[in-house]
């Protein structure tokens, strides 16, 4: 039986545009930690989850509890780190309920490392070890975003790996409704998305509504639109623009803060609602089912506790009439390669997933960039995650962390280097 003998854990720095949220704007490295577990006989299984250096001092603290386990007992595992680590309550994490916790982002980097293990040992990819493949390949939508000039990091994106219009739409300002339509239509163009995101609660709504209201038209109604203002309009201000959008948007995702504004708004506009903010945990759901709070629900494996957390949570939401569909951050191919053997073992994926990876130009994966077509990713056929780290690419992603200095993300503090004085409001129209 393999055991657990060494556990490796890299922060890695990532280049990263100056794109533009609710919280105020990207740093120009993002951070992530990659979690390699290597058994007694030299079996290893990596990983890759959100950077933060508190995480990543609960991850060191996390290996005497992991050492000599057998990679296979997942159920073990969870418990033991549940017993160390306890399960943080929503009202303990106070403004973000959906972060910081450190339980479910060790157990999901320890997780997906150990059935990567698995799937080696047994010869069989993620995807089988989650019950099975429903699609060879998974869909993916466009994730817009306003946008200052610029690539992120010091030396920019070196060499771009995009070579159509993507590489200069990509460092382009998007802060105007026309400039996003032109970010949509690069980025399509690219990767072949056929449904669109727009990370909105930057501008006030008229400037977003309109983007939205342009992208229709440039687009026209067979492709699906949604709008992401991360919780900070007032329940009124969803009301008010929540109308002009409707009919144009395939759902609206995170428009106010809270369950119970969030059912207000559902139940006033009648357009279905998503949420990556509001329900976030298994503890948020019947709370949620109480009060009607969503349609769908954008599950994260990194944020959720797993793969396999994450196909418990499709079994909920079939049960309640939930759907189900995928939140992202900037991360890359340990990551997306992960996102992709869980989206072709649920049983439907009637959403395109979202990703931020059109946005990042490194890799950590041997042999570069993972490839769309027509927005789709091919699922990964080797043992597995079926893809392997690049040690060079590591290494060099691990110096950047060392010199730029940056220990977690904070897009407010960035934003207030640009726009000196700027305040996070966690509801601001
Ligand atoms: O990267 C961003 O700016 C996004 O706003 C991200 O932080 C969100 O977690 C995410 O993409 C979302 O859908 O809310
Ligand atoms: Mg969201």
């Amino acid at each position: 039986m393999p055991l657990i003998q060494e556990i490796h854990i890299t922060p890695i720095a990532i280049v990263d545009p100056p794109l533009l949220n609710a919280a105020g704007l990207h740093a120009p490295y993002a951070l992530r930690t990659v979690v390699e577990i290597v058994t007694d006989d030299r079996i290893s299984g990596i990983s890759e989850i959100p950077g933060n250096a508190d995480i990543d001092a609960a991850l060191e603290e996390a290996k005497a509890l992991l050492i000599g386990r057998d990679p296979f007992n997942l159920n073990v595992i969870r418990q033991v780190l549940a017993g160390h680590f306890g399960t943080e309550s929503a009202a303990a994490r106070g403004d973000a309920p959906w972060d910081q916790r450190k339980l479910v982002h060790i157990f999901s980097s320890v997780e997906v490392a150990c059935l990567d293990i698995i799937g080696k040992i047994t010869g069989r990819p993620v995807v089988d070890l989650l019950g099975g493949k429903m699609r060879d390949r998974v869909p993916f939508s466009a994730y817009l975003f306003y946008k200052f000039e610029g690539a992120g990091g010091p030396l920019g994106f070196g060499t771009d790996p995009y070579a159509t219009g993507w590489a200069a739409a990509r460092q382009a300002a998007a802060l105007d409704p026309e400039s996003i339509v032109e970010q949509a239509r690069a980025m399509c163009k690219e990767f072949g998305f056929q449904s669109i995101k727009l990370k909105g609660g930057v501008f006030e709504p008229r400037v977003e509504v309109d983007s939205m209201l342009a992208l229709h038209r440039a687009f026209g109604p067979a492709v699906p639109l949604r709008v992401d203002p991360n919780a900070i309009w007032e329940v009124d201000t969803a009301i008010r623009y929540g109308r002009e959008l409707k009919g144009i948007l395939e759902y609206l995702e995170d428009p106010v803060r809270g369950q119970e504004n969030m059912a207000r708004v559902r139940k006033e506009l009648g357009i279905p609602l998503a949420t990556n903010m509001c329900t976030t945990s298994f503890g948020d759901i019947p709370r949620s089912i109480e009060l009607g709070s969503e349609d769908i629900i954008l599950s994260d494996h990194h944020f959720w506790g797993g793969l396999r957390a994450s196909m418990t949570l499709s079994g909920i939401c079939e049960t309640f009439g939930r759907g189900l569909s995928m939140h992202s951050n900037s991360h890359l191919g340990i990551s997306l390669a992960a996102m992709v053997h869980l989206g072709a073992a649920l049983p439907g994926v009637p959403y395109a997933l979202d990703t931020h990876y059109p946005w990042q130009s490194d890799e950590v994966i041997v042999g570069g960039r993972i490839q769309f077509d027509e927005g789709s990713v091919a699922v990964p056929t080797g043992p597995g995650l079926g893809v392997e780290l690049d040690r060079a690419a590591l290494q060099k992603l691990h110096q950047n962390y060392l010199e730029c200095g940056l220990k977690k993300r904070d897009d407010e503090i960035e934003m207030q280097k640009k726009v000196p004085g700027w305040e996070f409001k966690a509801v601001r129209w």
